[in-house]
């Protein structure tokens, strides 16, 4: 791997200043430095994970990967073994590693072992949730999942961060062991250097007052622990957020931060291609979501405000008529059939997409916004897979299909609540009277007059919902907090969303 005049900022701060530096192919380079030099922010840099124009973090001069080992055209695949590990929580030990297996950087290629021998290889229990796991567990799962995705290059960040130090031995001996039997380009950075200086075959400073990756000869390797300094930072500036709307990264980082739902939507049809590199996974993330946003807890959700609002406005239609003695006999009819259509086409499907927005659109941005805080989706970007092919798409999936049948359990309660409401306030008139009229402007009870404005709502609604809830979660996370805002802010913008779609839709329907 050849770096060419590499510089890296953290907004006003350099990180690296026009570095040029060789790291041999084949053999473990490790990259050590002090707390705060810039360690991780490189292996990032090197993973494809920061924009050249980043907003806080940019980046200069020119990355020269080298070969891919298996297909010498292509580019080669960078496999990151994350500080904070990054895997998929809901997902088994094993189905970790089947994901990396099944987006191997050569589809092609014949699988080198299965999911359970990798687990075996490297010593992770296969029969445990993944919460359940130590923290050497979960780093040597972490390991099992970057390998089994056959990277050419291996980066590892922070390998033996958090573990003691017999621990942090083993890990270290696994990069070694792994590295003798599958040979690829490992990258370590980290602080311990005593843990992992015994794999090195070379050593790079990142030395914080020069801004340069500087080559340790081995028998400098002992004044490492001296020229390792802790570095002074210097305030972030504050992000300019001004929109380059030329550029489509420029775009992309807007919808990411605004959770803009109309640019989204243009772009929806471009972000979801190709639909699902492997189909089952596909499967299994839009089985997710639909769970997520149409499971038995929102069923519960829309048959009470559907029974909510369907017995409020039967009773009280009735209850409250001026001079009901006389004026019921003449407007019954008339009343049951406004009533019918005020909730099939206005209250109904207002009701249920705004609980919908709220419930659902939080719902999508917490599970969206904890895998970004959780690095699960850097580690999806690292193993070959756009985020948005399984997650976005798969999120609006999930609303096209959920959005209908919500409405319709809502609808199917007001409309039996208002029956129920009816045959008790009015005894005498019976059940078949009210079939008569509900309906009456709506024509058909199975497809109602107008059933295309309501899926039209309905549609728009849920579509525009997992858009931004989906945009909300993925923007950048620094903190639980800023999951925490997302959750917040895409309730506020869900439901403004869905509130201005009733409302432009009812100047065309009406
Ligand atoms: N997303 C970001 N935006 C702005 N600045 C950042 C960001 N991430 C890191 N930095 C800054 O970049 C500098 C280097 O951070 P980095 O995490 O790479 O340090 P490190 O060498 O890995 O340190 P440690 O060994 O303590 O983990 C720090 O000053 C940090 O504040």
């Amino acid at each position: 791997m050849q770096l060419t005049d590499l510089n890296i900022q953290a907004g006003r701060q350099s990180l690296l200043g026009d570095t040029t530096v060789t790291i041999p192919g084949g053999k473990i380079t490790v990259i050590v430095g002090g707390s705060g030099a810039g360690k991780s922010v490189l292996l990032r840099v090197l993973a494809g994970l920061i924009p050249r124009d980043g907003e806080t973090l940019s980046w200069q001069g020119q990355i020269q990967l080298g070969q891919s080992k298996s297909e010498p055209g292509r580019v080669p695949r960078v496999g990151i073994v994350f500080q904070q590990f990054a895997l998929f929580d809901e997902l088994s030990p094993l189905a970790n590693v089947q994901f990396g297996i099944d987006h191997r950087s050569d589809p092609g290629a014949p699988v080198s072992q299965d999911a359970r021998q990798w687990l075996e290889e490297l010593g992770v229990p296969s029969n445990r949730h993944v919460a359940q796991l130590s923290g050497g567990q979960k780093q040597r799962l972490a390991i099992a999942r970057t390998l089994a995705s056959d990277p050419d290059i291996l980066l590892y960040d922070e390998p033996t961060s958090g573990l003691d130090a017999a621990s942090g031995r083993k890990v270290a001996e696994l990069i070694r062991q792994t590295q003798q039997r599958h040979q690829r380009t490992s990258v370590v950075v980290t602080h311990d250097y005593e843990t992992l200086l015994p794999i090195a075959d070379e050593v790079l400073l990142l030395d914080s007052a020069e801004k340069r990756l500087v080559s340790i000869a081995r028998e400098d390797w002992s004044q490492i622990p001296d020229r390792m300094k802790p570095v002074a930072t210097e305030p972030i500036t504050t992000p300019d957020t001004t929109i380059a709307a030329s550029s489509l990264a420029g775009i992309d980082r807007f919808v990411t931060a605004t959770g803009s739902a109309l640019i989204a939507a243009v772009r929806l049809p471009f972000d979801g291609l190709p639909l699902f590199p492997r189909p089952r996974w596909g499967i299994r993330f839009f089985l997710h979501y639909l769970r997520l946003v149409g499971g038995p807890s929102a069923w519960a959700y829309l048959i009470l405000a559907g029974l909510i609002v369907g017995f409020t406005t039967t009773y009280f239609t009735f209850r409250f008529l001026p001079f009901r003695l006389y004026t019921q006999p003449l407007l019954i009819d008339e009343l049951l059939s406004s009533i019918g259509f005020a909730l099939y086409r206005v209250l109904v499907p207002i009701l249920a997409t705004t609980l919908i927005a709220a419930r659902c659109g939080a719902a999508v941005a917490a599970d969206v916004g904890v895998k970004q805080y959780g690095g699960q989706i850097d580690a999806l970007r690292t193993l070959g897979v756009r985020p948005q092919v399984y997650l976005l798409a798969c999120v609006v999936m999930a609303f096209l299909v959920a959005t209908p049948v919500l409405e319709w359990l809502a609808f199917t309660a007001a409309q039996w609540i208002s029956l129920a409401t009816f045959v008790n306030t009015h005894p005498d008139i019976g059940s078949h009277f009210w079939e008569q009229h509900f309906f009456r402007h709506l024509g058909d009870s199975t497809w109602p007059k107008g059933w295309g404005w309501v899926m039209l709502k309905n549609l728009t609604c849920g579509v525009g919902t997992g858009t931004i809830g989906y945009y909300r979660g993925a923007s950048p996370k620094h903190s639980a907090g800023d999951v925490s805002n997302a959750i917040t802010s895409t309730v506020l913008w869900t439901t403004l969303f869905v509130l201005v779609v009733h409302f432009i839709i009812a100047l065309f329907e009406f």
